[in-house]
């Protein structure tokens, strides 16, 4: 998100945990009360949540939405419970497990974290254990990623994202607002909306915008992921973007 931060928004969790030393209230996690998510959870407010080493989180509705509002794709960092939720959801989501090289290595960096009491660790062990198994289910998530070496681990992620440097190009700006001319003419192929424009003084610089249609399903509830578009002109590099919609 440091290095896209007009591409990728953090998806804000609440807990019933403390917060940690250097933890703030709505940035790292929402800290809440155990009866006040429950009544929000019953109220339909959350995506997803699970019981996790004793503590429930979740995602809510709302923590999505503000992310998806400003035309950024959401990240979350959930357990292995919260990504069986989304996977059965009708969000569209890529899942990466990242797992430690191994057991002893986690076991390591958890203990030199030394933000847990000894009870604490023991427990996210256990819970590591099964996480570990179940992470490299198929049917659940897309990839795993070893995290060995963090800037490797990095590297890897924004390759299989497409984002890497030499990858799939990516714009991070976008046009407000787009003027068609007068003559223009409208087709749809499959899912795909074709705005075909010819400039009256130059019949030679075609400029065509396409809507993708396909990314209208799959938002937060009630909502899209926005309407991804694209111009192409003969002269000029293609422009992509999103225009948000509310459903
Ligand atoms: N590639 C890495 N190399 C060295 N240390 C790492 C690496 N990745 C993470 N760590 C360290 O390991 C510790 C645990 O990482 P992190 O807090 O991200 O774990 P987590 O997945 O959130 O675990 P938990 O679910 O228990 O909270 C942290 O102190 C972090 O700095
Ligand atoms: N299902 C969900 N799991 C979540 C969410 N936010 C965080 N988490 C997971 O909890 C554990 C522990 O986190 P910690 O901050 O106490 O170390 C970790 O695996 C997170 O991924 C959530 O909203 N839903």
């Amino acid at each position: 998100m440091e290095e896209f931060p007009s591409m990728f928004g953090f998806s804000v969790s609440h807990t019933t945990r403390a917060p940690r030393e250097k933890e703030q209230d709505g940035v790292h996690y929402h800290f809440t009360e155990r009866s006040i998510m429950e009544k929000a959870i019953n109220d339909m407010k959350f995506l997803e949540f699970a019981s996790v080493h004793g503590n429930l989180y979740g995602t809510s509705v709302e923590a999505v939405e503000v992310v998806a509002d400003v035309g950024k794709r959401c990240i979350l960092d959930i357990d292995v419970q919260g990504a069986r939720s989304v996977r059965a959801s009708p969000l569209e989501a890529i899942f990466i497990f990242v797992s430690p090289p191994s057991f002893e290595e986690l076991e390591q960096r958890l203990r030199a974290r030394g933000t847990e009491t000894e009870e604490q660790d023991q427990k996210r062990l256990r819970n590591a254990r099964i996480e570990l198994d179940q992470g490299k289910s198929p049917s659940l998530f897309d990839h795993v990623l070893i995290n060995d070496d963090l800037e490797s681990c990095y590297a890897k992620l924004k390759e299989l994202l497409g984002l890497a440097k030499d990858g799939i190009s990516f714009h991070t700006s976008f046009p407000e607002s787009v003027e068609l001319p007068r003559v223009h003419a409208i087709s749809k192929i499959k899912q795909k909306v074709l705005i075909s424009c010819s400039q009256e003084q130059d019949e030679s610089s075609n400029k065509m915008f396409v809507l993708d249609l396909s990314t209208l399903k799959g938002g937060a509830l009630g909502r899209t992921r926005g309407l991804r578009f694209h111009s192409i002109e003969s002269s000029k590099a293609p422009t992509n973007g999103i225009i948000n919609m509310l459903l």
